[in-house]
């Protein structure tokens, strides 16, 4: 087949990129013409494990083409992607200028039947919105389906090429063959292809979303309840998580969920209902509790060294809004440094792909390390607040050189407390116990 995916980010070149390996000849569209450029030049630009390899394979057997132009890009193509962003607007809502832009643009670009996908994460009503931009200039017939993507950064290939499931929004007969043609490669395994009207498709992603983040939020609660009881989450999660109508994935408490998805999608879906009147009361308790849940360590810190931050200098180690990825769309690392800068602290901060993101934003605001162990120089507290497997068995006795304290405030709990103890670490971490001196 051939395809056409609008919008090369994260989702726009992992999708362009893993159809091109089942067979399909695509070309990407953006208009970043310094992304288009570095494409071309065979660079990825973003950190996506496992897509090197897939990306320069078809790039070199001619099925992965790039362009910024999109009346050439479009060309001949039976399938539009649009994988384009979606931000949070003013009110919450999300934007839809991106996608409704690419709409008006493509009615009169439009040379037969063309199926054209939103695979970008929009709410209810957005197919007709697109359908309705389009068919202003359309000359001939096209279908407009919601086809939500559940990738998760840093996983991103491996989630789209074996997805749980795909939904797919439709209501032609005609849409739905081309699509069960197109994923037939992917869901071989037996998981389905889930056929649904657009509207519930819409849904379906938030709902899935905001469940997770709500899913993460009342793990955290409970983090902070433990604190109070004397009770341990690790061990909490342990405990409800083998109950199989629970399950065992995203119950781990840490400072707070952010990405690119989960924040903006939660306030959208809250935005959604108020529009209908209706009060989406747990999303108001999600967004709060979790805003307050990113810089919950920083009293902690702030107690240690007696209410007074100014010139301390605070080691920081992960800075993306989770491992195996260099985004750090509203990442806990940012709104800390925020904090501690605010508090006089002075910060440095290391992550094995973050760093050239954050420079971009922070500038000379903070100081940027070469590695784990540099960053503890002359530090007088290390925080933790990505996962980064590098971070989860390091060499504590050169850390016990570089530290001017031996103390650790870990917002994502990595080391067990009695290990700590026998180190000779202060530890601070969430829902459990302080080892303290
Ligand atoms: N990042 C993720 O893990 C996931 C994101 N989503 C959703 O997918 C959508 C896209 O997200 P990302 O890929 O993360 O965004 P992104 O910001 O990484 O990429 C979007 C791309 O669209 C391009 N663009 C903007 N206007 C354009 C136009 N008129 N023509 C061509 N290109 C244009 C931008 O230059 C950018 O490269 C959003 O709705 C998001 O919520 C859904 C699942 C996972
Ligand atoms: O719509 C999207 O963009 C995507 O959003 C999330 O994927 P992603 O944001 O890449 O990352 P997750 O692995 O879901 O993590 C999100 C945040 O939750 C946090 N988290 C996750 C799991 C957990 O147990 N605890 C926890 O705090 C992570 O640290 C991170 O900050 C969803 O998992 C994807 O299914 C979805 O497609």
């Amino acid at each position: 087949m051939k395809i056409a995916v609008v919008g090369t980010g994260y989702v726009g070149l992992v999708t362009g990129t893993c159809f091109s390996e089942t067979g399909n000849n695509v070309t990407c569209i953006d208009i970043d013409e310094s992304k288009v450029e570095k494409l071309k030049n065979g660079i990825i630009p973003i950190y996506e494990p496992g897509l090197d390899v897939l990306f320069e394979r078809n790039v070199k057997q001619d099925r992965l083409h790039f362009t910024t132009n999109l009346k050439e890009g479009i060309e001949g193509a039976e399938i539009i992607f649009l994988a384009l962003p979606t931000p949070p607007g003013e009110d919450g809502s999300a934007d839809l200028q991106y996608v409704l832009k690419v709409a008006d643009d493509l009615g009169p670009l439009l040379k037969q039947y063309t199926i054209i996908i939103d695979k970008s994460t929009v709410p209810v009503g957005t197919a007709e919105k697109v359908h309705n931009a389009i068919a202003k200039n359309a000359k001939v017939d096209f279908d407009v389906v919601s086809n939500p993507e559940f990738l998760r950064e840093g996983v991103a290939v491996e989630d789209f090429m074996k997805p749980d499931r795909v939904v797919v929004g439709t209501e032609s007969e005609k849409a739905k063959k081309t699509m069960e043609r197109l994923y037939a490669p992917l869901v071989r395994q037996g998981n389905p292809i889930i056929f649904m009207d657009e509207r519930s498709a819409e849904l379906t992603k938030y709902a899935a979303n905001s469940f997770l983040a709500t899913k993460i939020t009342f793990m955290n609660e409970i983090a902070n309840l433990c604190e109070l009881l004397g009770a341990d989450v690790d061990a909490v999660r342990r405990g409800v998580g083998t109950d199989s109508r629970i399950g065992k994935r995203f119950l781990f408490a840490g400072i707070g969920y952010g990405g690119s998805c989960f924040p903006k999608d939660v306030q959208a879906l809250a935005k959604s209902a108020k529009d209908v009147n209706y009060d989406f009361r747990i999303l108001n308790g999600v967004m709060d509790i979790n805003q307050k849940q990113k810089t919950k360590l920083i009293p902690s810190i702030k107690d240690y060294f007696n209410g007074d931050l100014k010139g301390k200098k605070i080691a920081i180690w992960g800075l993306a809004f989770k491992p195996y990825t260099d985004d750090i769309r509203e990442a806990p690392a940012l709104y800390n440094i925020e904090e501690l800068i605010k508090e006089g602290a002075e910060v440095s901060v290391f992550d094995p792909e973050a760093m050239e993101n954050v420079k971009g934003i922070m500038g000379d605001k903070i100081t940027y390390a070469e590695d784990q162990y540099s960053v503890l120089e002359d530090a007088d507290a290390l925080m933790i607040v990505t996962e980064w497997p590098v971070f989860r068995t390091p060499d504590f006795n050169r850390m016990d050189s570089l530290l001017n304290n031996k103390v650790i405030f870990d917002g994502r709990n990595l080391y067990e407390l009695s290990s700590m103890e026998e180190l000779g670490y202060e530890y601070f971490s969430i829902g459990r116990k302080s080892v303290k001196k």
